[in-house]
């Protein structure tokens, strides 16, 4: 085969048959996780959660930086936050929708001391200016809450991250498009994270299976460091 079929844009067609292929030879059984979203299938919550190989380098992530605290804003059923747990970090993770918070208080329960999940229950926005009156600062932040507020989700991130530390915004590409913000020139809330001077950062794009959408999902996440 020649290189420039190896990189053929058709090549994306087997995006899904890569991951499973990686999936197979990548991922361990992991009850909790399975359980996880059992359960949450089980309770009605739809299958939003990180995917696992996707989970799987969150909780690398985790691992390589040593982080010990992580903040989540989104959690879902929990199934992330059990990723951040499992690598060693307490977490604090945020929903603002109490039926799913529930599901996910009962899915992490039982992890230890060290590695517990504080499940709290309200907005991000709402949450994250509390936690930094406090005067928390995390290792790690996880943005994961649908396609609203990403600038603002990503200034309070800045501002609960120690230095040194690491924030994920999810989903970047997906709500790129989502708010047709995707034409030469434009403005959005990437540009403007862009320009942020207290980070240094990148955009990871994906491609990768989604459960609800038939073929292989062009998304993206960006990962970014505060700056000592
Ligand atoms: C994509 S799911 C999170 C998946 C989870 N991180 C995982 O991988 O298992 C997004 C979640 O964010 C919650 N959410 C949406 N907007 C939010 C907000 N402003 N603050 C907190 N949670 C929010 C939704 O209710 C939903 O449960």
């Amino acid at each position: 085969m020649s290189i420039e079929a190896a990189l053929s844009f058709d090549n994306f067609h087997k995006a899904g048959l890569v991951e499973s292929l990686a999936s197979q030879s990548m991922l361990r059984p992991n009850p909790r996780l399975e359980q996880c979203l059992a359960n949450s299938a089980a309770h009605g919550l739809p299958p939003i959660s990180v995917r696992p190989m996707a989970g799987q380098f969150l909780s690398v992530l985790t691992q390589a930086l040593g982080a010990k605290t992580v903040l989540e804003i989104g959690t879902l059923g929990g199934y992330s936050a059990i990723l951040f747990a499992e690598a060693g970090a307490k977490v604090t993770t945020v929903e603002i929708d109490p039926a799913a918070r529930a599901v996910a208080v009962d899915n992490t329960a039982g992890l230890g001391e060290d590695n517990k999940v504080d499940v709290v229950l309200g907005s991000g926005l709402e949450v994250m200016p509390r936690l930094a009156a406090e005067g928390r600062k995390f290792d790690m932040v996880f943005i994961d809450a649908h396609f609203d507020d990403e600038w603002e989700h990503f200034d309070w991130a800045v501002k609960l991250t120690r230095p040194g530390g690491c924030i994920i915004l999810d989903d970047v590409v997906a709500a790129l498009f989502y708010k047709d913000l995707v034409h030469e020139g434009q403005e959005s809330f990437m540009t403007r994270i862009g320009r942020d001077e207290r980070v240094r950062m990148a955009l990871v794009p994906t491609v990768a299976v989604h459960p609800m959408v038939p073929t292989p999902a062009f998304n993206g996440f960006i990962v970014a460091t505060v700056k000592e």
